[in-house]
């Protein structure tokens, strides 16, 4: 997907690039680009690979939720910045928290931030799981986003406890999302979120099969967690 079949793409899903926009895209791509020679951002760097398997793809969850309803988003494990950064150039309202593990990835977001002169941004470096035990945090954004970062059973803990009561959890998945959202139906209980809705669909050109969950948080997470935070791939919930 070029640069102007992306234009084009997201013009049929009601979304109008402004020159802004369109140059905030570019300079995301090749700062992208030029940071992940010295450090690891992701495997994709060819332009058209970018524009669609990082930007439309990270963009499409706003086809099924609307953010333009919605305040403060914390995106849990965003990596290189999706999908929140793309989101936050469409709908420059948003206050996106990016939390990450890992320092370097914040660096970059730091950066990158800058040089798109991105409004109401804050990057905290830490494991979601620990950040969530933080009052300042811990059930205060209106939606909460993950793509790519771990199963729906780990994302249970990691996200749900910083949405707030009556907010979202909204999960990017590819098709094995089906399967893992079975193994999921406990931990989202017990961090308090239900399934809303889930919409099934292809991304263009490569047509792979992406799923999008939209849970909404039911109930408070309760204080104090089932296990200790630890490694979110060994979690024992299922
Ligand atoms: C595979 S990358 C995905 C990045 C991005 N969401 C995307 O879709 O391209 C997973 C990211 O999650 C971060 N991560 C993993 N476990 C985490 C945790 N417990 N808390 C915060 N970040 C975490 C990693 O540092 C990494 O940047």
């Amino acid at each position: 997907m070029n640069e102007q079949q992306f234009i084009e793409a997201l013009k049929k899903k009601g979304i109008e690039l402004s020159e802004k926009q369109i140059a905030q895209f570019k300079k995301y791509f090749e700062l992208l680009v030029e940071w992940n020679e010295k450090m690891n951002l992701t495997a994709i760097t060819d332009l058209e690979g970018v524009y669609l398997k990082h930007f439309y793809d990270s963009i499409s969850a706003s086809f099924y939720f609307d953010f333009s309803k919605v305040t403060t988003v914390c995106d849990v494990g965003a990596g290189a910045g999706f999908p929140s950064i793309p989101i936050k150039i469409c709908f420059p309202h948003l206050h996106v928290t990016i939390v990450d593990s890992l320092n370097k990835r914040i660096t970059f977001l730091n950066h990158l931030s800058d040089e798109l002169q991105l409004d109401n941004m804050n990057f905290v470096h830490a494991r979601a799981e620990e950040f969530a035990q933080n009052a300042k945090y811990r059930e205060q954004f209106d939606v909460v986003t993950a793509r790519a970062v771990a199963r729906l059973s780990v994302l249970s803990e990691l996200c749900v406890p910083l949405a707030k009561q009556g907010g979202y959890f909204v999960a990017l998945k590819a098709a094995a999302g089906a399967e893992e959202l079975k193994d999921a139906k406990k931990a989202l209980t017990t961090f308090g979120a239900a399934l809303k809705e889930e919409f099934s669909f292809q991304l263009p050109v490569e047509e792979s099969d992406r799923i999008l969950y939209i849970f909404d948080k039911i109930k408070g997470t309760p204080k104090k967690y089932p296990r200790k935070p630890g490694v979110p791939n060994k979690s024992p919930i299922q």
